[in-house]
């Protein structure tokens, strides 16, 4: 279902109708031509080129987490932390500084109207993802994400008038920050949780970044060397997967291998079961073994293209390499920095809501590395 390039499946019209209000006519609740033509215009400022250009601004934004924590220990030996809202706030700051140049810190107000505006929203049950744009950075040169877009867009046909390019951009800041802010923070959420829990992965990511990164410094070459970081980050994805399920509409009758879908039907794919299929990752589907990603996805699994934490086919996430470059950015600098283990407070229930997000936080127990 995923991989058909017909435009006759998009996203169905229950969930669209009721995303309408946050994410007006943007590529996430699009279908048909108007979506890909959003598509053409946003997907080549996400090419892995694009991202690489942004890992310094990824150090940048979890610098105030790292001294946070540093803080919270102080004079003391171990501080327990729950760190979903710095993981949050390190995610929004990102995504607000690359897409639309202005820090995360200046526009909170801004943020935590969207915030509750999502929260009251996943109370429904939905798909996943939150929204964001703010000022220009104001002595910068450089472009910002969101300026690129806009020139895309107001130098395409089909997006005419000043109004209909306004919109654009102002619908499309919000989809970017709804996919990406949420999604990446939790995923860097259940990573850290599951480190805690498994002090030997947490000691060879340690290592690796210790002998990846020169003097300490990450940059985008250091973070393509990271294979271990990588294969834990593809494993709490599968175990994980912020994204519960993708779900289509048959726009107009349509033909997916020997079925018909007829015009109407919804159709789901629930990434999570795909991802602890026996069948497929064998006996220990259930355990985390980042080993098995060694030689990559398609040696993990017998079915490569059930592994999906990122969806398939045309409407894959347009963030993917930018979210595994911060989730790498993020994770070499937590560990590097500090040691840590499950505090006794962590209760362990994944919530199903329009992400997969830990119900009651991760809480956990951290020291300063020896290392950091
Ligand atoms: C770990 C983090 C992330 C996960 C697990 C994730 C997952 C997904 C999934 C499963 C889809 C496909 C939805 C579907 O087929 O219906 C998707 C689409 C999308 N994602 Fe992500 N995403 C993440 C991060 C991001 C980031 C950081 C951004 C932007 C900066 C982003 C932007 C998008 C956009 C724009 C789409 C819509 C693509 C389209 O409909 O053509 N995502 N994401």
């Amino acid at each position: 279902m995923n991989q058909s390039l017909t435009l006759d499946l998009g996203k169905p019209g229950y969930v669209t109708k009721r995303l309408a209000p946050m994410l007006g006519n943007g590529i996430l609740r699009s279908n048909g031509i108007v979506w890909a033509q959003q598509r053409k215009i946003i997907a080549p400022e996400f090419f892995v080129d694009k991202v690489k250009g942004m890992v310094g601004l990824m150090v940048e934004s979890a610098e105030p987490l790292l001294r946070k924590w540093e803080r919270c220990i102080g004079g003391g030996v171990v501080a327990e932390i729950r760190v979903d809202e710095d993981l949050r706030s390190v995610s929004a700051d990102v995504i607000s500084r690359a897409c639309f140049g202005s820090s995360y810190f200046k526009g909170k107000h801004i943020f935590s109207k969207l915030r509750n505006l999502q929260k009251l929203m996943s109370k429904q049950p939905l798909l996943f993802g939150v929204p964001t744009f703010g000022a220009k950075r104001e002595s910068s040169k450089e472009k910002d994400l969101m300026q690129m877009i806009l020139e895309g867009a107001i130098n395409d046909r089909f997006v005419v008038s000043k109004d209909a390019s306004k919109r654009f951009i102002v619908d499309n800041c919000k989809n970017i920050y709804f996919a990406g802010h949420e999604s990446t923070a939790v995923a860097a959420s259940w990573c850290l949780m599951l480190l805690a829990l498994h002090p030997e992965w947490q000691a060879r990511v340690r290592e690796e970044v210790a002998q990846v990164c020169r003097e300490g410094l990450i940059d985008a070459e250091s973070l393509t060397k990271m294979k271990t970081v990588t294969m834990v980050i593809q494993e709490a994805l599968r175990l994980y997967p912020p994204a519960a399920f993708v779900s289509r509409e048959a726009l107009e009758e349509t033909q997916i291998g020997h079925f018909t879908i007829p015009k109407g039907v919804c159709t789901w794919t629930l990434i999570p079961t795909l991802h602890r299929d026996s069948n497929n990752w064998g006996c220990d589907a259930n355990e985390f073994r980042p080993e098995r990603f060694a030689h990559g996805v398609s040696s993990a699994c017998k079915v490569p293209h059930a592994y999906i934490p990122f969806g398939l086919g045309p409407r894959l996430c347009l963030g993917r390499n930018f979210a595994l470059a911060q989730l790498k950015v993020v994770l070499s600098l937590i560990v590097s920095k500090f040691t840590f283990s499950l505090s006794p407070k962590y209760i362990h229930s994944p919530a199903y809501r329009m992400i997969v997000e830990p119900e009651h936080g991760v809480h956990i127990l951290v020291q300063r590395s020896e290392l950091g």
